[in-house]
């Protein structure tokens, strides 16, 4: 099972830990000799310095806004159990540095094994909208697979005010990118559910994904039959 990574139910401990750089390769199967598995997704988050890649994942895995963050610096990571149609799903958020200082050495990291990309701009900075072409090359520089979803977000909304980047215009680009886009804001607790779709979109495209790779196999009179239902006609995807 290529690029799928499991934990056994039970788990190898916590891997959410604050401010964990990352420094040498992770391995993340675990031994199967248990029955029962955890699919592990590895979602991660890429843009610009202070768009707020940290807030967001932050608001995904812990439910609150950080009251102070500083620059990530390697990468931090963050997990969240969620179940979709049944099945435990663990969602591994990757939340990368935006400063080339501090994301040098570690590119390689990020992109190895990935399983769906979050780009973030800051929409009160055209700045870090413009800057999503660069990142977006570099994805691709790193040969991700064009299967691997990838979704824009534009983050800060609730400074409605310094509003640089229209939504029309985040559309075309998302479009043209094949690109889904959610416009939202860490910061404000009336967007937390905006938040968790992010996320949770990702992490059903994903499980019906796999469905569609790994279709169940039955035994039906001694034959080999596959089913010809996948879950993505059943999914409760929020997107
Ligand atoms: N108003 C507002 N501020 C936000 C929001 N999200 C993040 N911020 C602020 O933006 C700043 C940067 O946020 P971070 O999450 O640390 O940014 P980052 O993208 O992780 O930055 P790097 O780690 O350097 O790549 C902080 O001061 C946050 O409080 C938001 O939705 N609204
Ligand atoms: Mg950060």
């Amino acid at each position: 099972m290529a690029n799928e990574s499991f934990e056994n139910e039970g788990g190898t401990g916590s891997r959410n830990s604050r401010n964990t750089h990352f420094t040498s390769s992770v391995d993340l199967s675990t031994s199967l000799d248990s029955s029962v598995q955890t699919r592990i997704f590895k979602i991660i988050v890429i843009g610009d310095s202070n768009v707020g890649k940290t807030c967001l994942t932050f608001r995904f895995t812990g439910g609150s806004f950080p009251e102070k963050t500083e620059a990530t610096i390697g990468v931090d990571f963050r997990e969240k159990a969620v179940e979709i149609d049944g099945e435990k799903i663990k969602v591994q958020v990757w939340d990368t540095a935006g400063q080339e200082r501090f994301r040098k050495s570690m590119v390689e990291h990020y992109y190895r094994n990935v399983h769906a990309v979050v780009f973030v701009y800051d929409v009160t900075k055209m700045a870090s909208f413009q800057n999503l072409k660069t990142w977006i090359q570099e994805c691709n520089g790193h040969r991700v697979s064009p299967t691997v979803p990838r979704v824009l977000v534009g983050n800060k909304c609730d400074l409605v005010s310094h509003i640089q980047v229209p939504s029309n215009t985040a559309l075309k680009f998302a479009d043209a990118h094949n690109m889904l886009l959610f416009e939202t804001s860490a910061k404000d607790p009336k967007e937390s559910q905006n938040v968790d779709s992010i996320f949770m979109c990702l992490a059903c495209r994903l499980k019906a994904q796999k469905s569609l790779l790994y279709r169940d196999v039955e035994r039906e009179d001694g034959r080999v039959r596959l089913s010809q239902e996948t879950d993505v006609n059943k999914s409760n995807c929020p997107c």
